[in-house]
């Protein structure tokens, strides 16, 4: 069984069958495009196809025993494990961080035989002031730190301010930037706007990796969702993300559908690369399965990858602790005898 779990963890290899011609580790950072509205204007998402794709989702498929733990320690490595509060402390942050790089216990690593692994989150989330305490904290890890900027999570400060944010973070050791895109530019149908945002966000980041965070619970319907994403993209976005985990709505498979169908037609359109991150309210190893399942279906092996998919979350990691112990163990222990994430 152990073997099984370190094969299918270090290559990925139950995960077959992708519809799309692989891309593999070869893929280059999106470069993103001229503002081409003819990619998107047009558009128009179905909904109750889109939820009906979406409710058999988890059902058409199950994934058991040794390839859940599997797909479980893959959930692991995509999770940007995050702490974006306001009672957020470098104590705090220090704690999260040495969580990223052990997630799990050491019996439960030695269990899947997975002590020599490596096992780390995909990154750390936190805000601009934390950037400097968590880069430290991960030194020598591997793990990137990502934060939070321009205004999150409304985004309604002046753009200096917004680029500036960027800028600090950026300075202070930051990897990878979650931006917050004008949600007024969406529901105005200010498409070049929005482009033209994303792009000097982009540029302000300059080599790190910018995810931008669409929140899709306030854009209202899925056009909406499908054009947002299409026009970050064509900006330069390295990923597109779905919410903040602040508004009334986070993260659902039919938003998530539309995005991955939206990253779908970019690739075809452009030959560009683009990754994907559902973030806000996933809390469970259901859950993080069902999205996996979703990535692999739509997108194929490259987007079940922590390169070009990641799970924004605060509190799914000890849900997922908790499932591979009663993997390994047959039993479930109470929550609270795991650590926080
Ligand atoms: O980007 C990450 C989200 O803020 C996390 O949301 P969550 O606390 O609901 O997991």
């Amino acid at each position: 069984m152990s073997r099984n779990i370190a094969e299918a963890a270090a290559t990925h290899r139950e995960v077959t069958g992708s519809q799309l011609v692989s891309l593999a580790s070869a893929h280059k950072r999106n470069t993103g495009t001229d503002f081409l509205p003819a990619m998107f204007e047009n558009m128009s998402v179905n909904l109750s196809a889109t939820e009906r794709r979406t409710a058999t989702l988890a059902t058409r498929r199950t994934v058991k025993k040794d390839w859940q733990a599997a797909w479980l320690v893959r959930a692991i490595e995509c999770i940007d494990l995050t702490t974006l509060a306001g009672d957020d402390t470098p104590g705090k942050v220090e704690r999260l961080c040495a969580k990223a790089r052990n997630p799990l216990r050491p019996d439960l690593l030695k269990a899947l035989g997975l002590e020599d692994y490596g096992l780390t989150t995909g990154a750390v989330c936190v805000y601009p002031m934390m950037v400097a305490t968590a880069v430290k904290a991960l030194e020598g890890s591997g793990v990137p730190v990502a934060s939070v900027a321009t205004g999150f999570p409304a985004g309604l400060t002046p753009m200096k301010d917004r680029l500036a944010e960027i800028a600090y973070a950026v300075g202070e050791g930051a990897d990878e930037i979650d931006i917050v895109i004008s949600r007024r530019h969406v529901l105005t149908g200010n498409w070049a706007a929005l482009y033209e945002e994303v792009r000097a966000m982009r540029e302000a980041c300059g080599d790190a990796h910018m995810k931008a965070i669409l929140s899709t619970g306030e854009l209202k319907t899925l056009s909406n969702v499908y054009k947002a994403s299409m026009v970050s993209m064509m900006a330069g976005s390295d990923f597109v993300k779905t919410s903040t985990g602040m508004e009334a709505v986070n993260a659902t498979l039919p938003v998530s559908l539309t995005m991955v169908r939206s990253i779908r037609d970019y690739l075809r359109f452009t030959g560009n690369v683009c990754g994907f991150k559902p973030a806000g309210g996933i809390r469970t190893a259901k859950d993080a399965i069902s999205w996996l399942i979703l990535m692999k279906e739509e997108l194929g092996d490259d987007w079940v990858k922590p390169d070009l998919f990641r799970f924004g979350a605060s509190s799914l990691l000890g849900d997922i602790e908790r499932q591979i112990e009663h993997n390994v163990t047959g039993r479930y222990s109470s929550a609270d005898r795991h650590g926080m994430a």
